[in-house]
């Protein structure tokens, strides 16, 4: 009897980005071996080559993965973002392909929150200046425009797993703390909701985002809000670069509605670390430009890389989509002694039925059987014994609506 429905050897996972080795661990731990990695993100033909056999894939937020790669990557079966963000994948595409999508939605969030609050705390002394000028040779001892954080309003837009640890590490500083959600939320220590996003805006000496890639955050500091923004004020973003208009932010530095400003990401981030950041933003010794590193500390991608393989292993050889963030979730248990069907269809009425028709004609005994839906995909696992399973397996794929089908032994 096989240990697995399709052998460990013959599964192939592809690492991209310098996932941390703690990832390739974990697969070689449950016995998979055939483990491809790159340092970074690969061009499309690279990509495309790479993936035309490949079971599992591993990425951080550069890989964009586009309906037209899952065309060109047919053996694909589930995606790791080893990232919090999951905007470089084409969600819909990969759920109506029946793959899966997890990622680590906690593991880097407290890198993120303390590379803010030091970047706030040199802001408001002026640091980034007066470096850039000691490393020139000038000498800018001064106390004009510099500041404590004690007493200042920090506004943090997009109140969740980071926004809500960097207000209560403000708190700890002294600072009163704001936020603006589209979500109702838990104010935590001392920190108040904001009537609105304007009013965030006007009434913060520092404002900084933390909300996901979404259309409506597109462009959500933009001119308009520029004018809305208390004069003077420090703005951050360590969130995604589709969120603060570049070229806005360009302005009001430039006209002093900003004193100062971090960003960590932007609208076109270089492909790989030999190629050449261009910005506007370089010329202003104010601001504190970062290449995307906020969630890059050794602590949070040795954790990351763990999270995110234990999540495709248990995926492979269980069927569990806990936590995936494009298809149902179900959480399993261990199947031992029986032979377990994952059926993942489009959400059509009747189509439970004709899988648990199919067992019944073949005398199936059914163990266990779990099943989640979404608006427009179904998933469906049943535990069998094994004397029937590989026949009724068969005839589930030709169920009208199928989209995949696996047996794990
Ligand atoms: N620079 C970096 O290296 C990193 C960047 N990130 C980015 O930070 C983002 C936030 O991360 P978490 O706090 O963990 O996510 P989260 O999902 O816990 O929090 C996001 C919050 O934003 C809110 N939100 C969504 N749309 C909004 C809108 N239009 N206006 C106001 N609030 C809105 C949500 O309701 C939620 O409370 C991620 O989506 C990711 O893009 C995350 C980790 C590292
Ligand atoms: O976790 C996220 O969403 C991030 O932005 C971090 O991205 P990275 O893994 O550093 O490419």
């Amino acid at each position: 009897m096989q240990a697995t429905s399709f052998e460990k050897d013959k599964i192939k996972i592809v690492l991209l980005e310098g996932i941390h080795a703690s990832a390739e661990k974990v697969f070689s731990a449950a016995g998979y071996q055939n483990i491809v990695t790159a340092t970074k993100s690969l061009p499309k033909s690279e990509l495309e080559e790479v993936l035309a056999d490949a079971h599992f894939l591993g990425i951080r937020s550069r890989t964009q993965v586009t309906e037209e790669l899952l065309e060109a990557s047919p053996r694909l079966a589930a995606i790791g973002c080893f990232c919090i963000g999951t905007n470089q994948v084409d969600l819909t595409a990969t759920s109506l392909r029946g793959i899966p999508v997890f990622n680590a939605p906690f593991a880097n969030t407290r890198s993120v929150a303390e590379l803010v609050l030091g970047e706030m705390i040199l802001l408001l002394r002026g640091v980034p200046q007066k470096n850039a000028a000691a490393h020139r040779g000038e000498w800018l001892k001064s106390a004009t425009n510099s500041y404590e954080t004690r007493g200042k309003t920090l506004g943090i837009v997009g109140y969740g797993h980071i926004g809500t640890q960097i207000g209560i590490l403000a708190e700890n500083l002294g600072m009163s703390v704001q936020y603006f959600d589209i979500e109702s939320k838990l104010a935590l220590g001392n920190a108040q909701a904001a009537d609105s996003y304007e009013q965030l805006l006007a009434t913060s000496d520092v404002v900084t985002f933390h909300v996901p890639e979404t259309p409506i955050t597109k462009n959500m500091m933009d001119q308009q809000a520029f004018e809305h923004l208390k004069e003077g004020a420090i703005l951050i973003n360590a969130s995604r670069g589709t969120v603060v208009d570049i070229d806005a932010l360009d302005k009001a530095l430039a006209s002093g509605r900003v004193s100062g400003a971090a960003i960590d990401v932007f609208p076109v981030e270089p492909k790989s670390n030999q190629d050449e950041f261009v910005s506007p933003l370089r010329a202003y010794d104010n601001v504190i430009l970062t290449p995307h590193v906020g969630g890059s500390t050794m602590e949070a991608q040795a954790n990351i890389g763990i999270e995110v393989a234990e999540k495709l292993v248990k995926y492979s050889d269980n069927g569990s989509t806990l936590s995936a963030v494009n298809i149902p979730e179900v959480a399993l248990p261990s199947h031992e002694g029986k032979h377990r069907i994952c059926h993942i269809h489009r959400n059509i009425p009747g189509i439970l039925a004709k899988i648990n028709d199919i067992f019944s004609s073949n005398n199936a005994n059914i163990a266990a059987q779990f099943l989640q839906t979404n608006e427009k995909v179904g998933y469906v696992v049943t535990d069998i014994d094994r004397s029937s399973s590989v026949k009724a397996f068969e005839e589930l794929k030709t169920i009208e609506g199928t989209i995949r089908t696996r047996i794990l032994y």
